[in-house]
């Protein structure tokens, strides 16, 4: 049975040797000389050391693209005209899949092509070198950004590589991405890639970790990404990593996000170890986007505004062309310089909003509430309580695709705009909050003269990209 423990130097080596032969580029991995590798790099490519000592929220989009010299133009181009702080480099599906075979069948079309035949940069075929030149090229700390369920072998090359960030973990990569893959099973394989992580931080590569806020990207009670967020971050620290950037969604109410970023820091520097630095990340929108690009950059601005007030120590930024999906370098770098904007126009007024304190308690005691229930089902080791409060669905995620959640929680948006739970299910949760949380929905339902109904929840998923917040009846 797996618990909340470290892995042995000697299990690390057996599944290190183990996963480099899942495909021909692992076998270039040789970790001393990757130690020396990333102790030559520069101090303004040493991604944690840069995030962490920045004096205002970092800017960070996604962006990958299949060849090299191509995610090379991208990211400069983003770096340059877009005034990215950081730079991502998204994997594409197949190998976040482990179909490292169709991702190099696509790559050999890309090169042959010029076409982008796959959506995102498969970094395992290109091995250790290829990533070494994109570390070389760019002249910015880079994250790796993906949705892999097994991102062993992904982790091993991109860390050999020059990476220092890798984003993901067992719960928000698996909940809202896959159904193949039980929890047990990604705990286990994450476990790998945090201690992999951590024997570099142990030689002074500060790999940093940044477990995946958003989870569904749709209508996700703050409290329940923050309970899963500091599930993960302390899955990561017992593993030895001590560079870790918790994630959150935006919701779209200013109040709310702003309270769910300051509950997210504090319950995160309270939970997790003294001896982990702990860093928030704000992403933008993850919802339906408008068609409309006026109205996209209007959806981005309101997250600028939000992120001037919370000040995260990261934003990752969203294009006008999101409706359609990949955007082009273009509208991805005028993602950035929207936000940009804002943040700079925002971040020196005082902007003191009445309710923030209000509902930041409420969303901390909401978390609580979902952590002690985690340790109650592991009777102290999170990884038994995670795996039995969801079995139980005493945790919960709304609309997750994965069979490990029971996705029997509905949230919708009170009166304010604010999302609440409208069917608690099996969520652990004090009575006296779901009071709270009744009561904001019914003022709702009396302002739109209609009775608290999954019709709610539905009007409220399609609202924002229909240019609103909440999901008004027509
Ligand atoms: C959490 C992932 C969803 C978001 O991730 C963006 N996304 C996915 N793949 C790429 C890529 N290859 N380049 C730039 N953005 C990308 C989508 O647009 C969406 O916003």
């Amino acid at each position: 049975m797996i618990r909340d423990e470290r892995i042995p130097a000697d299990e690390l080596r057996r599944i290190d040797d183990e996963i480099r032969s899942d495909w021909p580029t692992g076998d270039a991995v040789d970790f001393e000389e990757a130690i020396d590798y990333h102790e030559s790099l520069p101090a303004h490519k040493q991604f944690a050391d840069v995030l962490e000592n920045a004096d205002k929220p970092l800017l960070q989009p996604r962006a990958g693209v299949p060849r090299l010299d191509d995610q090379i133009e991208l990211l400069e181009y983003l770096h340059e005209s877009g005034q990215a702080d950081l730079l991502p480099t998204t994997i594409d599906s197949y190998t976040r899949d482990n179909e490292y075979g169709k991702a190099q069948e696509g790559l050999e079309k890309a090169r042959e092509t010029g076409e982008d035949t796959l959506n995102g940069f498969p970094a395992v075929n290109h091995g250790v070198e290829g990533c070494r030149d994109l570390i070389e090229a760019i002249d910015a700390p880079i994250e790796v950004r993906h949705g892999t369920p097994d991102a062993r072998l992904l982790a091993a090359i991109t860390f050999a590589g020059g990476f220092q960030s890798f984003e993901g973990g067992p719960i928000s990569y698996n909940i809202p991405y896959t159904k193949r893959h039980g929890l047990e099973e990604t705990i286990e394989k994450w476990q790998f890639v945090d201690r992999l992580a951590g024997a570099y931080t142990e030689r002074g590569v500060r790999i940093n970790r940044e477990p995946f806020g958003p989870l569904t990207g749709t209508l996700v009670p703050p409290s329940i990404a923050i309970a899963i967020m500091i599930v993960e971050g302390q899955l990561a620290a017992t593993q030895g990593v001590r560079s870790i950037t918790l994630g959150y969604g935006q919701v779209g109410n200013v109040v709310q996000d702003v309270a769910a970023l300051n509950a997210l820091k504090k319950l995160g520097n309270e939970y997790l170890p003294d001896e982990v630095v702990v860093t928030t990340v704000f992403h933008e929108w993850m919802g339906g986007f408008p068609p409309d690009e006026a109205r996209a950059n209007g959806v981005i601005s309101l997250g600028g505004m939000t992120a001037a007030i919370a000040q995260p120590d990261k934003v990752i930024t969203k294009s006008p062309q999101e409706f359609q999906g990949v955007p082009t370098k273009e509208a991805n770098a005028s993602g950035l310089r929207t936000t940009r904007q804002v943040i700079d126009m925002a971040i020196e007024q005082e902007i003191d909003i009445d309710g923030i304190a209000e509902e930041q308690d409420l969303i901390e005691r909401e978390t609580r509430c979902l952590m002690d229930t985690i340790f109650e089902h592991g009777d102290g080791d999170v990884v038994q309580g995670t795996i039995k409060a969801f079995d139980s669905g005493a945790l919960d995620v709304p609309f997750a695709p994965s069979d490990s959640a029971r996705g029997a929680v509905l949230p919708a948006r009170d009166d304010d705009g604010r999302v609440r739970i409208f069917e608690w299910a099996d969520l652990a949760m004090d009575d006296d909050i779901k009071e709270i949380h009744k009561a904001r929905l019914s003022r709702r339902a009396d302002t739109e003269g209609r009775d608290q109904s999954f019709r709610m929840v539905a009007d409220d998923v399609d609202a924002i990209s229909d240019g609103k917040l909440i999901g008004r009846p027509q």
